[in-house]
């Protein structure tokens, strides 16, 4: 069973781990069939430890898997909307919001196959460490269609090993950005950020 499926069928296995990111501890519920169950994500830990945020900005985590990047950042920006195509790794993103004393209105939780539930078009930051096992197809839709729904002036950054990819994965958002900048190298993982100039 693949942690991307839709509707998990794996046997629970549910968990609460916990960890430091930009400085705060957070709690997470996990189970089986979700990405990363037993501890917080080596690159996702990086990517977000890297973030640079305006608390003006309208943020979108793509691919959210149980809400590390979503919940970690909320109070340091305008609004988050976090997605996902496996539901149970959105319901347990809607828990972890809970677990967290995490109440603002200015956050939306939706299941859907990347950007399809998304209801606001115009995003500041898009953020997502990509579904490698779900191919590379899927990965160039998260750029090509996230390209389309930022503002100008609007980054997407994205995590990845070295080994997975991570100097191909630079060419094609700078094929469709025009630019890409590698903010850190890291643990074997490099973070990239491409911005949207019109
Ligand atoms: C590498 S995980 C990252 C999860 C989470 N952001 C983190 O850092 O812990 C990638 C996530 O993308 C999700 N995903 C895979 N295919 C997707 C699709 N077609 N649409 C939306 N999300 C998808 C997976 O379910 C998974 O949660």
């Amino acid at each position: 069973m693949h942690y991307f499926s839709e509707t998990p069928s794996s046997k629970h296995d549910e968990a609460v781990i916990s960890g430091i990111l930009r400085g705060k501890r957070f709690s997470f519920k996990t189970d089986s069939g979700v990405f990363s169950p037993k501890k917080i994500d080596k690159g996702t830990e990086i990517l977000v430890n890297e973030l640079e945020l305006l608390s003006s900005d309208d943020v979108l985590d793509i691919g959210c898997g149980y809400g590390v990047v979503g919940i970690s950042i909320v109070a340091e920006v305008n609004s988050i909307t976090m997605t996902d195509i496996n539901k149970r790794s959105v319901n347990l993103a809607k828990h972890n919001l809970k677990l967290n004393n995490i109440s603002d209105k200015n956050i939306d939780v939706v299941q859907g196959d990347v950007y399809e539930n998304v209801k606001c078009k115009n995003y500041d930051i898009i953020i997502s460490n990509p579904p490698i096992k779900a191919g590379k197809d899927l990965i160039h839709r998260i750029i090509t269609e996230g390209h389309l729904i930022l503002k100008e002036n609007g980054s997407i950054w994205m995590v990845i090993q070295t080994k997975h990819g991570a100097k191909s994965l630079a060419k094609f958002l700078e094929g469709v950005f025009g630019n890409v900048e590698t903010i850190t190298i890291s643990g074997g993982y490099r973070v990239l950020k491409s911005v949207k100039k019109v």
